[in-house]
């Protein structure tokens, strides 16, 4: 089967439920569009709580058939399913780049590391131990089983639209628990493709249901309040996770939130500056910098300040914007108009606010409606708007500090605590510095850590939980405590 015969066989117009392709309950659809042109890839079903509630019962019947099975025999199916994905991962990759926008090379690395996730986690499922206990009064026998929680629902952004179904649907499926997805609007076709193949991968039916909808808001309360569902996991923004958090409490359900981010990137003079300026390239402008751990604030030594802009600029235009899947683009488009509208008036509020435009600042309509150019924006200051701001756009930020504690509070100096990274050469600096940054993860002279390996996460207003590793599979377990006297 060529690549675009896999396309065409992946792209679905309808949702999954209980092992079948359904339409909406009340037959209405809405339009996923691509990015870069504002073309009409096809249409979904504008599905409902009343579909919701459905896709729900589906996952509460497959659930004790599912939990029943061995480890070893669930191990298999997600290893079979993490096959089918290597073996389509062009074909996943191009419907990525087709309803999200971002460049192809990009797609794969992220249709690979679903693979890598589901992998992980295939083999996780046979490492899920308990704990037998020192007897606590003569004559007991007393364990610990990890048992699956239950019913799962995942809500999930369109910035990784492949890879975070992987890495909240393999954990669960591992633990032995059902999942009911609601993916983005704007890119749906890559959870459904995923979910295709994890079908054709043996994945029984009701186990993985998929609900499409043009916003989250009706879908999400149905997801919150169903007493069915004993765990919500959220990856979004801090915003509509806290929405998330409160509708939660009236089932008090385990909640798993991986949300915002505003990534300080900290150089200091005794850096290797050119190694700091390609990992600022490469970690702010990915995804044309619309992921949650893009350095949303370049926090720069003043007595370097200056040598490292000219490097940066100079790096930046060995970029090219473009659509996605043209040969040799390597940033395409942002997601939608609404996103384009809020970094343009970001830009504009922090030039009036007294920023510098070193470069860029503007849209880019001669590629489309939905380029905004590389940008780099300097005379910074913490009180401006731009420095709590979650840029979510290819928007290069730069501030100068004058010594590491000062470096340190402008870093913590934020609701935000996800990624972090800074460069130094300094040893005790890098261990100083690396404990006092509030932060879930750090990355030290590199901005590449995230692989199915890494504990991932936030602290303070960036969630909840850790996905990936050795722990990402608890969030999907509960401990059963048994206490035998003879
Ligand atoms: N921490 C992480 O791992 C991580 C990863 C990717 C994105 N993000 C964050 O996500 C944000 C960008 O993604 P986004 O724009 O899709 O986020 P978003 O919060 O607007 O939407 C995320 C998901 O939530 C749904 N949703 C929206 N309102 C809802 C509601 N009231 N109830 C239930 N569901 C609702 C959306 O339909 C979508 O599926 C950024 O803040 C980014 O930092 C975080
Ligand atoms: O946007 C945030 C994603 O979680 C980034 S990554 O795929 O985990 O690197």
């Amino acid at each position: 089967m060529t690549v675009s015969d896999q396309v065409k066989a992946l792209i679905h117009n309808q949702s999954f439920v209980n092992g079948e392709w359904v339409n909406a309950l009340s037959g209405k659809t809405f339009s996923v569009i691509n990015p870069a042109n504002n073309e009409l890839i096809t249409e979904v079903p504008e599905q409902t709580q009343e579909d919701t509630s459905a896709a729900i019962a589906a996952a509460e019947a497959a659930l004790p058939a599912w939990k029943e099975l061995t480890a070893k025999s669930r191990s298999l199916i997600l290893k079979r399913w993490a096959q089918l994905v290597n073996e389509n991962l062009e074909a996943l990759a191009t419907i990525l780049t087709l309803e999200q926008g971002k460049a192809l090379v990009e797609s794969r690395a992220e249709v690979a590391s679903s693979a890598n996730y589901i992998e992980w986690f295939a083999n996780e499922a046979i490492r899920i131990n308990g704990d037998t206990l020192p007897r606590s009064a003569n004559g007991n026998f007393e364990y610990m089983q990890k048992l699956p929680i239950g019913v799962v629902a995942a809500i999930t952004p369109w910035n990784f639209p492949n890879s975070m179904i992987a890495r909240k649907v393999a954990p669960a499926l591992a633990a032995g628990c059902t999942v009911v997805i609601k993916p983005a609007e704007d890119t749906p076709l890559s959870a459904l493709a995923l979910t295709h193949l994890a079908a054709d991968a043996g994945v029984p039916a009701g186990v993985i249901n998929v609900i499409t909808a043009s916003t989250g808001a009706e879908v999400g309360l149905e997801l919150c309040k169903n007493p069915t569902v004993k765990k919500l996991s959220f990856t979004g923004s801090t915003a509509v996770g806290k929405i998330l958090l409160e509708q939660c409490a009236s089932t008090v359900k385990k909640l798993s939130l991986e949300l915002g981010g505003n990534a300080p990137f900290i150089v200091f003079e005794d850096a290797d500056l050119d190694a700091a300026v390609q990992g600022a390239i490469a970690i702010k402008f990915y995804n044309s910098g619309q992921t949650c751990i893009c350095a949303n604030r370049l926090l720069v030594q003043e007595s370097i300040h200056d040598e490292f802009l000219e490097k940066y600029n100079a790096a930046i235009n060995q970029m090219v914007q473009g659509h996605g899947l043209e040969e040799g683009v390597s940033h395409g488009p942002l997601i939608n108009e609404k996103a384009i509208t809020k970094v343009q008036s970001l830009v504009e509020a922090t030039i009036k606010q007294g920023a510098t435009v070193y470069r860029g600042g503007k849209v880019l309509p001669e590629l489309g409606s939905n380029f905004f150019q590389f940008t780099i924006l300097s005379d910074l200051a913490k009180d401006m708007d731009i420095f709590s701001s979650e840029i979510f756009g290819p928007v290069a930020a730069v501030y100068k500090f004058r010594d590491e504690s000062e470096a340190v509070a402008m870093a913590n100096d934020t609701p935000y605590g996800l990624a972090s990274y800074l460069y130094t050469k300094d040893t005790g600096r890098i261990f100083r510095v690396s404990e006092a940054l509030e932060y879930g993860m750090v990355g030290v002279n590199t901005p590449k850590f995230v692989s199915e390996t890494v504990p991932f996460g936030g602290v303070k207003e960036s969630g909840i939980g850790r996905e990936g590793s050795v722990h990402g599979i608890d969030e999907f377990l509960e401990m059963h405590y048994v206490c035998i006297s003879a």
